[in-house]
């Protein structure tokens, strides 16, 4: 067990190893200004040693969690995980109140101009900005004159990376925080208990696709939110380019399948000026607006969206079927439907790729505990709005076992340079 020396010393090597590995990427050293806003851990970065970087940088978040941890001890500890919540709602006020953007990049604004605009009570907004401000977005000097750092002046210029914490704010936090309480019902009432804790936190609706699909803003934040997602660098669906031979299949069809507003599809065709992507999904919203996104990017003649659901038999035959993200939306015997229903359309040495993230070895350890967060993090999502789970890859072979013995394990591709997403390739013979 650590001691805080220890930690210490070991926050100091890190970091040391950090700033080295920066200056020979010349990368600039990170700082709280607005104009560092650079990300190093990126995948997209040109920097040939980016492994390194990225196993450097969570080296030193493992070790400053773990000293923050020790140093807090178990009270304050606890405390701040329960006060986490508090964060969230701030995070999402900002985002929905726009107020990074409503400070121009570069300069500051005087905080009861910036109150006064927002139009609610000015003790309220004053006291959401200055809890940003303690949490590292903005800050104030002198008293009433507020400014960009790093942290604000992305979330006011990446909108990305805004609906990404606008979804969070909405309907992910509101689904998590009912799982104790889902969780409870069950213990208490068994199979009369509610079936997921999205059903409690969206009670008029029989699941949560329901819910996207019939509050028409929800469904406008989701597909936003699947787009941007795509964009930030550990969920990035770049992966996607290098981790199978997709010049294997010429000029064949990829079927997409759940693909909402088609991102998946956009990055392969981008890749791969041969491919012919069909982007389905049940959700009229998100085939809507990737046809105006591909139409944007003038790949619509190669990217089409069709409407249909996954547990009705595929139509489309084709080479290769990807399914991002969408068996962990599912228990195991829904997941093995899902890839039955591919049957009628599959022809010998068609693959069907699951692109998602898989569990990490057992056991769970504090000492790496950033490097799986995001998958940890997935894996509580869906328990929590799809009673359901993320996967190791023994549970991913038995779900393909079941659905058919004409699928053959191909090989995984696990996420290299950090993604969040495993590739996992099943030939049908
Ligand atoms: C987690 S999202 C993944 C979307 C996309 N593949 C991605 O990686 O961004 C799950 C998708 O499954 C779609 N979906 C849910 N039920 C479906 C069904 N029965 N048939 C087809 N698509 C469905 C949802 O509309 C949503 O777009």
């Amino acid at each position: 067990m650590a001691t805080i020396s220890e930690l210490t010393q070991e926050i100091s090597s890190k970091a040391a190893e950090l700033e080295q590995l920066l200056n020979e990427a010349s990368l600039a050293q990170p700082s709280f200004s607005e104009h560092s806003a650079h990300d190093f851990d990126s995948r997209h970065s040109q920097n040939t040693n980016s492994e390194a970087l990225r196993q450097a940088r969570n080296a030193l978040i493992n070790a400053t969690q773990g000293l923050t941890q020790l140093t807090m001890g178990p009270i304050d500890y606890l405390c701040s995980l329960s006060w986490s919540a508090a964060k969230v709602a701030n995070l999402g006020s900002l985002v929905r109140l726009e107020i990074p953007r409503r400070i121009p990049l570069g300069k500051t604004r005087n905080l009861d101009d910036l109150v006064a605009e927002i139009g609610l009570p000015a003790i309220v907004t004053a006291r959401v900005i200055r809890y940003a401000i303690a949490n590292g977005i903005f800050y104030e000097d002198p008293v009433n004159v507020i400014g960009h750092t790093a942290s604000s002046a992305k979330l006011a210029s990446d909108r990305d990376l805004h609906n990404y914490c606008l979804m969070w704010s909405a309907e992910i936090s509101s689904h998590l925080v009912k799982l104790p309480e889902a969780l409870y019902k069950k213990q208490v009432y068994g199979p009369k208990g509610p079936e997921s804790a999205a059903n409690l936190a969206f009670p008029e609706f029989v699941d949560i696709f329901e819910y996207f699909e019939k509050r028409t803003d929800a469904a406008q934040r989701y597909s936003l939110y699947l787009g941007s997602r795509a964009k930030i660098p550990c969920w990035s669906a770049d992966f996607l380019i290098g981790a199978w031979d997709w010049d294997s299949i010429g000029s064949g069809t990829v079927v997409d399948v759940g693909g909402s507003a088609g991102s998946t599809s956009v990055i392969l065709a981008q890749a791969f000026p041969f491919l012919r992507l069909v982007s389905e999904d049940v959700a009229p919203a998100a085939l809507k607006e990737g046809e105006a996104i591909a139409l944007e990017l003038q790949l619509g003649s190669r990217i089409s969206f069709v409407q249909h659901d996954f547990f009705k038999p595929q139509k489309i035959s084709a080479k290769v079927y990807i399914f991002k993200s969408i068996l962990h939306d599912w228990p195991d015997a829904t997941c093995v439907k899902i890839i039955k229903a591919l049957l009628p359309a599959l022809e010998s040495g068609a693959h069907v790729l699951i692109a998602e993230t898989l569990m990490p070895a057992e056991p769970a350890l504090r000492t790496n505990a950033w490097d799986f967060e995001g998958r940890r993090v997935e894996d509580q999502i869906m328990i929590a709005g799809h009673a359901a789970h993320e996967r190791t890859l023994e549970q991913f072979k038995a779900i393909f076992a079941e659905a058919s013995d004409s699928f053959h394990f191909v090989g995984a591709k696990e996420g290299a340079d950090g993604s969040m997403f495993s590739l996992i390739d099943f030939k049908f013979s």
